[in-house]
């Protein structure tokens, strides 16, 4: 993907201000930057939620903001979205609001076989299993701690079978240890699914831990493209300023669990329990 002088203006505000990068193998991309610097905006416009106002985004030659109708669809279900909030169906059972992330919009669910038939089922369930959350998949989404729910919708955006996934925030509202199990699922996907996963992220510590490569911004423009180990004290102080010490101590993702392997075995409860009812 290569991104040439993108830019967004609102109004009299230049969110994103002639911002270029290219990424050519799968990588794990943190970027970070303080509050307003255009982060969100950025992911946005990659996943065509917003219009971008100027330059161009290219993928294999295609030029993506020309992009219109079906295409611009395809395109976005190719770069699923994690968001902070998760945005699951709360009284939705888990595996349900996987299969979502397949159909785009089904409402009513009588039976997930005769809805979604059993392959699909099985590959929703295979997705929370290698997310850790297969023995949760009859539970309504609601029931579910932050991180669990975190976790269910990146195995939604699984489903999409994505080409990229760009996460906003993904672990903004989780405690440490579910923080750290998602941006694990994240790295996963790189290294498992060889995708690039782009991830707007508040705290220093999680882009040095978990990134191949850090981008900060600061007012709309970056500001550093490099490895983590590049980001030394006075690199952060210019894209920080006064509030680094702050985004240096807010969550700690340090703690370092095994990644799953998934499990058949562990699916077989959940199937039970579907073929039951
Ligand atoms: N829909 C909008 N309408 C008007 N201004 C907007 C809109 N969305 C974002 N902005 C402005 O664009 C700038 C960049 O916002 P953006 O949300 O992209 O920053 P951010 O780096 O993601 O910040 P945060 O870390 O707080 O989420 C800000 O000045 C913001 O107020």
């Amino acid at each position: 993907m290569k991104i040439t002088h993108l830019t967004k203006q609102f109004g009299t505000v230049t969110a994103v201000n002639k911002v270029s990068f290219a990424i050519d193998t799968p990588q794990m991309v943190g970027i970070i930057g303080p509050s307003g610097a255009g982060k969100s905006t950025l992911l946005r416009m990659i996943n065509r939620l917003t219009d971008a106002s100027g330059g161009s985004i290219e993928m294999n030659g295609r030029d993506i903001l020309a992009l219109k109708g079906k295409e611009k669809r395809k395109w976005q279900r190719d770069c699923a979205m994690v968001f902070q909030q998760f945005n699951l169906v709360p009284r939705l059972d888990v595996v349900t609001n996987v299969l979502l992330g397949r159909l785009n919009g089904y409402s009513t669910v009588k039976s997930l076989f005769s809805i979604f038939g059993k392959e699909m089922v099985d590959e929703a369930l295979t997705a929370l299993d290698r997310l850790g959350i297969a023995g949760q998949a009859l539970q309504r989404a609601e029931t579910l701690s932050g991180g669990q729910q975190q976790r269910v919708a990146i195995a939604r955006a699984l489903m999409q079978t994505p080409k990229m996934v760009l996460a906003d925030e993904p672990i903004a509202s989780l405690d440490p240890l579910s923080a750290e199990k998602v941006m694990t699922a994240l790295r996963e996907i790189r290294d498992r699914d060889q995708l690039t996963v782009i991830c707007n992220l508040h705290t220093l510590d999680t882009a040095r831990t978990y990134c191949d490569r850090v981008i900060g911004m600061l007012q709309g423009k970056i500001v550093f493209d490099d490895v983590p180990a590049k980001l030394t004290p006075a690199v952060v102080k210019d894209i920080y300023g006064a509030d680094t010490e702050l985004n240096e101590s807010v969550t700690s993702t340090s703690m370092v669990t095994p990644v799953r392997k998934p499990s058949p075995r562990s699916l077989a409860p959940a199937m039970a329990a579907l073929t039951a009812g």
